[in-house]
C-alpha cells in the first residue's frame, strides 16, 4: 500500500477532526487521550470513496478469499457498499433490532450457508463489534475468516479476533496515525507519548484458555458421540444420551411446548424415532396427571429418547429440592435430566443433587439464553463453567450458544433453533441447525416452533434431524483430517 496516500488520508482525517486529542470518556468509562469519530466521513464523498478502495485493497494484498462483504452496522455500513458496488461484491446488510412484522430476518441479502463473508469496519478496539457480527453471520452458516478495517487501535481486538480465527486487516495502526501527525505538526510529540502511554496500559486482550479457548477448540481432533460415550469420567446419563445419538443418528431434541397432554403424548409417539430427547415444560399443560408422566415414560423406553423437563431451577437448595422431588409433578420421579441456573450459587446444583443424584439423574446448567438481551454472557458463563466443573458427579452439561467447554464429558445443547435464522415478537433469536453444530460446535440442537408450527411434524422433524446430524458428521470428519 502506497504510504503517501495513507499519510495523506491520516491528515484529511485528522482535518475533518475525525480524529481528535484531548480528553474523551469512552464508552467504557475509560478516560482516553484520542477520540476517532469516523462517522464523520459520510459528509465527504471522495474521502468514503478513497477509504473504500483502501479496504479492498488491503483486503486484496492480503489475498483474502471471500464470496461476500458485510459491513458491522452503522458507520461501516456506507464503506462496505461502496466497495460492493465498486468491485461487484454480493452484499449482506446486518440488522440490529429483529423487524416486529415480516421475516424477522436478522441479515438482509441472499445468504448462502458455507460462503465466506469478509467483514468491514471502521475502528477496532477490543473486536467485540467485529465478533457480534461474526456471530450473528456464523448463525447463518456463513464461514468468517478475515475482518478489514480502517483503523485498529491496537489495543488487543486483533488477539482476540484471531482466537475465534479471525484475521484482522488495518489499513491504519493508531502507531502510523500519531507518527504521520507528528512528523506533519499536526501533534507534538507529548501528546503522542501520552495516547502511546494510554493504548499501552489499556489493551483489551485477555487470552482465553481454560474455558472453551476457540483456539484450543479448533486444534483439538474431536471425538464421536460414542467415543465420548467410553470416556472414563463421563456422567452415565451422558453416556446413555450419547449412545442413543449414535445409534439413532439425530442429535434433535424437540421442545414438546404444547398444553394438551393428548397432544404432548401423541408428539412423544410420532417425533420419538427421529429424537434423542423429548423436552417439556410440564407447567404449561393444562392436565397434568400422573399417568401422562407414566405414559410418556412407556414412550421414552420404545422409542429410546431421554425426557428433559425445562423447569429451570433456580432457588435456594432447600426449596428446589421440594420442588424437584414434591409438588404436583413429582419431575424428579419421570424426567431424566433437568436444568437450573446458577443465580443461587452451588446451593441449587447441591439441592438438586441430593434428590436427583440417588436416581441416576442429570442436570444441565443455563451458561447463556437464546433470547435477545440475555445477562447470561461472559463472567457470568464462565461462572457456570466452573460451577459444572466443581459438580460433575450430577451436571453434565450445558444449556447455551456455543460450545463453552473444551472437556468431551460435557453435552452442549442448544435452543432457539430454526432452519432460517430471525426471531420472533418477544426476543427469541433463531440459528441454524448448521451453525449451531458445525459451526458452533453445540452437540444437540432444541427445536420447538421450527417443528410444532409445520402442517407436517413428522416430515419437519426429519429435515432437522437430517440438518443436525449433517452437520455433526461435517465437523467431525474435518476436524479429524
Ligand atoms: O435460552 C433458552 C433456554 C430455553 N429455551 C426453551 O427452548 C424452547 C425453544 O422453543 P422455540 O419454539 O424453538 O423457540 C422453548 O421451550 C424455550 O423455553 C429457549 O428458547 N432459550
Amino acid at each position: 500500500m502506497d504510504n503517501s496516500v495513507l499519510d495523506t488520508l491520516i491528515l484529511d482525517l485528522y482535518d475533518i477532526q475525525a480524529v481528535k486529542f484531548g480528553t474523551f470518556t469512552l464508552k467504557s468509562g475509560l478516560s482516553s487521550p484520542i477520540y476517532f469519530d469516523l462517522r464523520v466521513i459520510v459528509s465527504q464523498p471522495s474521502l468514503m470513496n478513497q477509504v473504500s478502495r483502501l479496504l479492498c485493497q488491503r483486503a486484496e494484498d492480503a489475498g483474502v478469499k471471500f464470496d461476500c462483504v458485510c459491513g458491522v452496522p452503522y458507520t461501516a455500513l456506507p464503506l462496505a457498499t461502496i466497495m460492493c458496488s465498486e468491485k461487484g461484491f454480493p452484499m449482506l446488510i446486518r440488522r440490529k433490532e429483529v423487524k416486529e412484522y415480516g421475516t424477522k430476518r436478522l441479515i438482509e441479502g441472499t445468504v448462502r450457508p458455507g460462503e465466506t463473508c469478509l467483514i468491514v469496519e471502521d475502528v477496532v478496539t477490543s473486536g467485540g463489534s467485529v465478533l457480534e457480527t461474526a456471530q450473528v453471520l456464523q448463525r447463518e452458516g456463513l464461514r468468517i475468516t478475515d475482518a478489514v478495517v480502517l483503523m485498529d487501535r491496537e489495543q488487543g481486538g486483533g488477539a482476540r479476533l484471531a482466537e475465534d480465527g479471525i484475521t484482522l486487516h488495518p489499513v491504519i495502526s493508531i502507531s502510523k496515525l500519531l507518527d504521520v501527525l507528528v512528523k506533519a505538526g499536526r501533534i507534538d510529540t507529548d501528546t503522542a507519548q501520552r495516547v502511546h502511554g494510554f493504548i499501552r496500559e489499556n489493551n483489551t486482550f485477555r487470552p482465553t484458555t481454560e474455558n472453551g479457548s476457540s483456539a484450543a477448540k479448533r486444534v483439538c481432533k474431536e471425538l464421536s458421540y460414542t467415543a465420548r460415550a467410553e470416556l472414563p469420567h463421563v456422567h452415565p446419563l451422558a453416556a446413555r444420551l450419547l449412545r442413543i445419538m449414535e445409534e439413532k443418528t439425530t442429535n434433535l431434541c424437540v421442545s414438546a411446548d404444547v398444553t394438551n397432554s393428548e397432544e404432548l403424548l401423541h408428539l412423544a409417539n410420532c417425533l420419538g424415532p427421529k429424537i434423542c430427547i423429548l423436552k417439556t415444560h410440564v407447567d404449561i399443560l393444562q392436565d397434568f396427571t400422573p399417568s401422562v408422566a407414566s405414559k410418556l415414560r412407556e414412550l421414552a423406553d420404545k422409542h429410546r429418547f431421554l425426557i428433559f423437563e425445562d423447569r429451570k431451577f433456580a432457588d435456594i437448595g432447600n426449596t428446589v429440592k421440594h420442588q424437584y422431588e414434591g409438588g404436583l409433578y413429582q419431575i424428579s420421579s419421570w424426567a431424566h435430566l433437568i436444568n437450573a441456573h446458577a443465580v443461587p450459587g452451588p446451593g441449587v446444583v447441591k439441592g438438586l443433587g441430593a434428590v436427583g443424584k440417588p436416581l441416576g439423574r442429570g442436570c444441565l446448567l443455563i451458561a447463556e439464553m437464546s433470547s435477545q438481551g440475555s445477562l447470561a454472557t461472559g463472567s457470568y458463563t464462565q461462572a457456570v463453567w466452573k460451577m459444572a466443573e466443581d459438580h460433575s458427579d450430577f451436571v453434565f452439561g450445558f444449556i447455551c450458544g456455543s460450545k463453552i467447554s473444551d472437556k468431551p464429558e460435557f453435552v452442549h445443547m442448544t435452543p432457539g433453533v430454526q432452519m432460517q435464522s430471525g426471531g420472533d415478537d418477544l426476543g427469541q433469536q433463531y440459528s441454524s441447525p448448521y451453525s449451531v453444530i458445525y459451526c458452533k460446535g453445540s452437540d444437540v440442537i432444541i427445536v420447538g416452533r421450527g417443528i410444532l408450527s409445520s402442517s407436517d411434524r413428522v416430515a419437519a422433524a426429519e429435515e432437522y434431524r437430517c440438518a443436525g446430524w449433517e452437520a455433526y458428521m461435517k465437523r467431525l470428519s474435518e476436524s479429524n483430517q
